[in-house]
């Protein structure tokens, strides 16, 4: 198929060599005509995967009408905060048949909009033509060719397993899903709690914190995905206990990272500059605080977060406050 991938970052140069792997004509939406040099010339994007080779068939430009020209798939991989504006200067060039694909794991701040809520709105698409990827997929690995596997989720399955058997190799095996809410929080929700897990790595918290984190992290996942109309099944699958177990576990995750150097009594500008890249956690957690609040589901651990990057309180007090929470039985809704 004919597909372009908006943009030249970790995740989507990699989705893009998967693609061309997979036998698809593939280009590559770049900002920096560097980047999109190095991609056509020497089949590589030595800022964001240095040390991997790139299929010679991918191609890279700087001009997204070019990129967009006859595509059937457009894949999207910007930072959440950033889709809005961007595809409001893009869909002019996009089919009227086309197929868009989210690799994005946010929500608007904004508005609590997912990113594929973002995309039928600014595209006028309907929903049916509308997917997210989310999965356990640590780019620099799958760019390395290991084995990972993902869920593409669409709410038509159809399109669904179009895009699977466009996106299957060796090394990368999709599943496909028609649940979108859920595996959309799945991957917003668990940069949140990678954060989290950061955090008490940062204080030198053990294993059994971190366990206790990311399970009770898929429980107020959970708790959101429900009044949003997720499937809860979603959440034992890869999109849900699947990403957050690679990221929370990670040293590879940005997000994990991020909130190790909060930990460490970094301010978060300077964990920012330390990062470079994308930690989507990091804005995503006040959306989904909101989205929270406004359903009157509880998400402590996301709210400590979001007391954290806001400067509200210390890392130390984060831990202090969730361990000081009202007795509660393990199942409960609210
Ligand atoms: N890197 C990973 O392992 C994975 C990332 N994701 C998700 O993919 C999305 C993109 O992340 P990455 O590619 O990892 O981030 P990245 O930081 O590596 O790349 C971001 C890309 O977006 C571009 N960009 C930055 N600001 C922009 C703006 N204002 N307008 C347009 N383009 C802009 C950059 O030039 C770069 O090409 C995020 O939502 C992330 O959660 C999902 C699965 C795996
Ligand atoms: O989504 C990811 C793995 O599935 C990548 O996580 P980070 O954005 O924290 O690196």
């Amino acid at each position: 198929m004919r597909t372009a991938v908006l943009s030249a970052g970790s995740w989507g140069t990699t989705y893009a060599m998967v693609l061309a792997d997979a036998g698809n004509d593939v280009v590559v939406h770049a900002r920096r005509p560097e980047i999109a040099d190095a991609i056509n010339t020497r089949h590589e994007n030595p800022d964001y995967l240095p040390g991997i080779t790139l299929p010679t068939g991918l191609r890279a430009t700087t001009d997204p009408a070019a990129a967009l020209d006859g595509a059937e798939v457009v894949v999207v991989s910007i930072p959440a905060q950033s889709l809005r504006p961007n595809l409001a200067a893009w869909a002019p060039h996009f089919g009227g048949d086309t197929i868009v694909v989210s690799l994005m794991k946010g929500v608007e701040t904004t508005t609590g909009s997912r990113m594929s809520e973002v995309i039928t709105q600014e595209v006028g698409l309907s929903p049916e033509r509308v997917a997210v990827l989310s999965g356990p997929n640590l780019a620099r690995e799958v760019a390395a060719r290991q084995p990972a596997a993902s869920v593409i989720a669409c709410v038509d399955e159809k399109v669904a397993q179009q895009l699977q058997e466009a996106a299957a190799t060796p090394y990368f095996r999709p599943y496909t899903n028609t649940d979108v809410v859920g595996c959309e929080l799945g991957g917003a929700v668990k940069n949140v709690i990678a954060l989290a897990v950061g955090l008490a790595s940062g204080l030198g918290l053990g294993d059994n914190a971190t366990a206790v984190l990311m399970t009770r992290g898929l429980a107020e996942t959970a708790r959101l995905g429900q009044v949003l109309g997720a499937d809860p099944l979603t959440f034992s699958g890869l999109a849900g206990v699947g990403d957050l177990v690679a990221t929370c576990s990670s040293p590879l995750s940005r997000n994990r990272t991020f909130g190790t150097h909060l930990g460490k009594g970094l301010s978060v500008e300077e964990a920012t500059a330390q990062t470079r890249q994308t930690a989507e956690g990091v804005e995503t957690s006040t959306a989904l605080l909101a989205l929270a609040h406004r359903h009157g589901v509880e998400m402590p651990i996301t709210e400590v977060v979001v007391g954290v990057i806001e400067g509200k309180v210390t890392a130390r007090e984060a831990a202090d406050l969730l361990m000081s929470r009202a007795p509660k039985p393990e199942r409960y809704s609210s």
